[in-house]
């Protein structure tokens, strides 16, 4: 009989699917032809299976929305992105490189701020006041000092229903701490940052998808820095939310918002209507991007 359902886990060559209609879990393994195909299933796949046996088979992988690789994941609603004020250190640099990422794969990304206990006042004041800033360019922020204030996680658990929803960051900002006071239940592993870093591997190992508040999570291994490989000089600018509230305007189609004249998008950042740490880092992202292409 073919069911439907999705994958919320896959170990060694085994992918566990949750059945559609009645939520039962069944292990199951793909149909040698993928392999053959080379398509491998994803953690995420909608998938149409068979499970008339004891071990179920994956007989088709329905079309993905989208799909990540680190961490590989497929049919990604929104992904949170932890990060840190301090160990390690805010960098809006990091952060909108990976928000970049984020939406160049059609995903939702939400700020949510850790470890801002470690500040001072006036410190944490200074950040709050930058990510207003980014709630201004349309993304939903979370930026409680105490980062693990009951009201403020319960308004993030309110964002999982009915959604895939991966955690993301940079290695030591507190994914997984963030995910076991979501759901006490899920015991994972944390390290302290000195050891993280010193010992150049990541806590968080497996990828599996959890049943949190009506939704599916997933904790996933962090890192310590990412490129924009993928992205090309005339998606970056569509990328940044705010931009496209302007660059509309703009006297020429494809405007880079670089030297072009009439930039609605430059006016705007004169105008104090765009961050110009947001601007400075879509130059840098751009010459980035652009010195790729002279390399390969
Ligand atoms: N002071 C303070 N420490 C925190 C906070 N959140 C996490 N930590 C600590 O930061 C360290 C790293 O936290 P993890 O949750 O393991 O970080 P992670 O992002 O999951 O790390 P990876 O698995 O390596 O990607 C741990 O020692 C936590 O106790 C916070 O809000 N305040
Ligand atoms: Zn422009």
């Amino acid at each position: 009989m073919e069911r439907t359902g999705r994958i919320i886990k896959s170990i060694s060559g085994f992918y566990d699917v949750l059945d559609d209609e009645n939520s039962e879990l069944i292990r199951t393994r793909a149909r040698g032809n993928f392999r053959k195909r080379k398509i491998k299933p994803l953690v995420g796949d909608k998938v149409k299976f068979d499970a008339t046996g004891d071990l179920g088979y994956i007989l088709e992988i329905l079309p993905r929305d989208n799909s990540l690789v680190r961490p590989p994941i497929a049919n990604i609603d929104q992904a949170i992105v932890v990060t840190s004020a301090a160990e390690p250190n805010f960098s809006s640099n990091l952060l909108d490189k990976i928000l970049i990422n984020i939406e160049h794969n059609d995903i939702k990304p939400l700020i949510y701020l850790t470890k801002s206990d470690l500040l001072s006042d006036d410190k944490y004041l200074e950040l709050k006041e930058i990510l207003a800033g980014y709630h201004n360019a349309g993304y939903q922020v979370f930026d409680d000092q105490d980062s693990y204030n009951d009201m403020q996680v319960e308004k993030l658990k309110a964002t999982f229903a009915d959604k895939v929803t991966v955690f993301t960051g940079q290695s030591g900002a507190g994914k997984s701490t963030l995910l076991n006071h979501i759901d006490t239940e899920l015991g994972l592993a944390t390290a302290a940052i000195s050891q993280t870093l010193n010992r150049g591997k990541h806590t968080t190992r497996q990828v599996s998808l959890f049943d949190i508040a009506d939704g599916l999570v997933a904790d996933t291994p962090g890192f310590s820095s990412i490129d924009l490989m993928d992205v090309t000089a005339e998606e970056l600018p569509t990328l940044f939310p705010e931009f496209l509230q302007y660059s509309g305007g703009c006297q020429f189609r494809g405007c880079h918002h670089v030297n072009e004249p009439n930039c609605k998008v430059k006016e705007a950042l004169e105008a104090g209507e765009i961050m110009h740490s947001r601007y400075d880092n879509y130059l840098y992202f751009l010459n980035e991007i652009n010195s790729y292409k002279k390399r390969y």
